[in-house]
């Protein structure tokens, strides 16, 4: 069979040059990645003329085989970050895309107008350009994109209810895996958050007060249950677990730290697990892979946040 994927070059959203695996046919070049094994293809997409209906869009194709145009750049790195995202789950856990049988990851670019927001559909990725203020084109962030790749990893595993304690979980272990893709700050979308004002962010691991979340059970808010409650306040409530993910990282360093998250996720939780269950569950998966001084440590941190 004639072996059709080729290397292009692209510009990303914060002006960065980088190779992007493409796929050739009829005299064009697509943003379509066959590189991974068990044919999990990562494909992306453009909604070019916005608007939130229309998924995926058109396929992203340059008959150079060179994606530097402006409206490009959001595509580039949703496409580069999902195959840096595939990579770590495969080279990390052996783990084959989100469903683990090489399920095919879609992205689809300037989605919406203006819109400040990205997300795991249920079937696929999409991200908004920003407003320019709050946020630039969103997929610019390979935190974000590792953010939203772990929504589909935690659909397919412990499937943890978007509402309430699972909810802030579900949140938590897509800011955790992010921190795991992205380790070079504790900070979520910093790279794209308020492109005219360096240095903040979304959230903080480290010190989730910083951006108006909690970090002790103390403080956990009872948001409504409703659109406008975030569904109980999963996006405030995910820094009480974050800080613990946080205490355990610092304690046992990520390689530990990670391989327990992912027993933690796709064995030992459940739709409705709660901040107790996720420490339970945790603590096993030390105690399964490790032993007492590993246990002791995720025991520790979530004794400071005050979850038992
Ligand atoms: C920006 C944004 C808005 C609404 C929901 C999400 C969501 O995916 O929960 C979202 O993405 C993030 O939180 C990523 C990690 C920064
Ligand atoms: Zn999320």
């Amino acid at each position: 069979n004639v072996v059709k994927h080729a290397t292009g070059t692209g510009t990303g959203v914060l002006g960065d040059t980088k190779s992007v695996n493409t796929y050739y046919s009829n005299n064009t070049y697509y943003l379509y990645d066959t590189t991974k094994p068990m044919s999990g293809v990562i494909e992306t997409f453009d909604n070019y003329n916005g608007g939130y209906s229309s998924l995926p869009g058109y396929y992203v194709t340059d008959s150079g085989n060179t994606f530097h145009a402006e409206w490009q750049k959001a595509a580039v790195d949703a496409h580069y970050y999902a195959g840096e995202v595939f990579d770590y789950y495969y080279d990390t856990f052996g783990r084959v895309s989100f469903d683990d049988q090489g399920a095919t990851i879609r992205s689809t670019v300037h989605y919406g107008n203006n819109y400040n927001n990205a997300a795991w559909t249920g079937n696929q990725m999409i991200y908004g350009d920003g407003d320019g203020s709050t946020f630039t084109y969103l997929s610019g962030a390979d935190d974000i994109v590792a953010h939203e790749l772990t929504h589909a990893v935690t659909d397919r595993t412990a499937q943890l209810v978007y509402e309430n304690q699972s909810g802030a979980l579900n949140e938590s272990f897509s800011d955790v895996f992010g921190y795991f893709v992205d380790s070079e700050d504790w900070l979520m979308g910093e790279d794209v958050y308020t492109p005219g004002q360096p240095g903040d962010a979304l959230r903080s691991l480290s010190d989730p007060n910083a951006y108006g979340q909690p970090d002790h059970m103390s403080e956990y808010e009872n948001l409504p249950n409703t659109e406008e409650g975030d569904w109980g306040g999963v996006h405030t409530n995910s820094g009480i677990p974050n800080k613990a993910a946080y205490y355990t990282i610092n304690s046992l360093g990520i390689t530990k730290a990670e391989n327990i998250y992912y027993r933690a996720l796709t064995v030992y939780l459940t739709p409705n697990s709660d901040f107790s269950d996720a420490r339970a569950a945790l603590e096993q998966s030390a105690q399964d892979l490790y032993g007492t001084t590993e246990v002791n440590a995720v025991s520790q941190a979530w004794d400071d946040v005050g979850v038992y």
